[in-house]
């Protein structure tokens, strides 16, 4: 009961953050010791105050604490975040603040660096900042094979796809592919992703498989050869981490823990609120949100529409794609919902046959 009382006393606020980025760097501030999550760094922010507008408040933020002046009309939502620090609630409203006046320095004292995206995960964030992390170093378009029935043409097609559309993050699936052809494809591509900055989700089946024949070596084995992260359909998500399923006997929920503390991406297909919570208490980096409207390239059931997405959006915890009839149009607006861009299978893996 106290549990109940405390959790309503809790004092819930609302946070500015920007992400204040220039040329590929993104400044950090360190918060001062002796305040809340004292010591670790922070994209700079503060408390939407009454009667502010989240973006007011980013702008008078961003100029008492480090002298700079955003340009209001310049900011890109990136990720929304309710956490629950065990003394307090907050919602990190957090922006992307690519033009500002003035040299940004610590008006308060406190040090500030420039820091590249890809080191972001060299620094000691608060808790509530691991998944705006996700979503600044993943990209805004997701690519999800469709049919690839030899592994030497799916290759060279999927050279061909990434290359057209600047691809820098692609799920391939089995397909019609047997096992062994499906692992020797994302072997070889593997190689190639490494060399062009590609990362390339893999099946939850394959990883299985690999992780029963081969043990733990797997997991490093499989991000050595370029498979930066695993994939898991809903069906999957709700099985690891169950009590029921045979999956944690096999250790395998470990083995998907020891990828993800190795710097491999975990992600998963859902479709309901209770699949995206399901996915935050597992691991998960991101989800796929589907079917947002109908899809060209299949029948996924009925559509779960613009406001159903950005409700979910906005409750979420991690980073989300919209997948579902999404085309390179409708990035704006699930960027201005909230998203983390779009996930499709024909807007580009079909695009040079339609
Ligand atoms: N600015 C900022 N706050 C964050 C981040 N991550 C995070 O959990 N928070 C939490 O958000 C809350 C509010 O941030 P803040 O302390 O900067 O607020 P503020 O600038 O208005 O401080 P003030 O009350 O001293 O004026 C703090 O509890 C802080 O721990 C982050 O990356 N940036
Ligand atoms: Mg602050």
């Amino acid at each position: 009961m106290s549990g109940f009382i405390d959790a309503h006393a809790k004092k819930r606020i609302h946070v500015a953050v920007g992400v204040v980025e220039r040329d590929g760097l993104i400044l950090l501030a360190k918060r001062p010791d002796h305040v809340h999550q004292g010591g670790l760094w922070e994209f700079p922010g503060g408390k939407v105050e009454q009667g502010e507008t989240v973006e007011v408040a980013l702008v008078r933020e961003l100029s008492e604490e480090l002298g700079i002046q955003a340009n209001p009309s310049a900011l890109i939502p990136l990720i929304q975040i309710h956490h629950d620090y065990s003394d307090k609630l907050v919602c990190l409203d957090v922006w992307r603040v690519p033009e500002f006046f003035g040299h940004p320095q610590g008006v308060e004292g406190q040090p500030v660096e420039w820091v590249p995206i890809e080191q972001l995960g060299l620094y000691q964030f608060p808790q509530a900042n691991v998944p705006i992390i996700a979503a600044l170093q993943l990209p805004q378009r997701y690519l999800i094979t469709g049919s690839i029935t030899d592994p030497e043409a799916g290759f060279h097609k999927l050279k061909a796809v990434c290359e057209r559309a600047a691809i820098k993050l692609v799920r391939v699936r089995r397909s019609e592919l047997t096992l062994d052809d499906y692992g020797i494809l994302v072997m070889r591509f593997g190689a190639w992703c490494q060399q062009a900055g590609v990362h390339l989700m893999i099946d939850f089946e394959l990883f299985t498989s690999l992780f029963k024949q081969n043990g733990s070596s797997a997991i490093d084995s499989l991000l050595q050869n370029g498979i930066s992260g695993v994939h898991l359909r809903s069906r999957e998500l709700l099985a690891v981490n169950s009590s029921e399923s045979n999956e944690d006997e096999d250790g395998v929920s470990g083995a998907l823990e020891a990828f993800s503390a190795a710097g491999g991406r975990l992600a998963a297909s859902c479709h309901n609120k209770d699949e995206i919570e399901h996915a935050e208490s597992s691991g998960m980096t991101f989800v796929v949100l589907s079917p947002i409207e109908a899809a060209r390239s299949h029948d996924a059931g009925p559509e779960l529409g613009w406001n159903a997405f950005r409700g979910l959006v906005a409750a979420a915890k991690l980073p989300v794609y919209a997948l579902g009839g999404m085309t390179e149009a409708s990035l704006e607006k699930v960027i201005s919902f909230g998203g983390q861009g779009i996930s499709a299978v024909s807007e580009w893996w079909h695009g040079e046959t339609r």
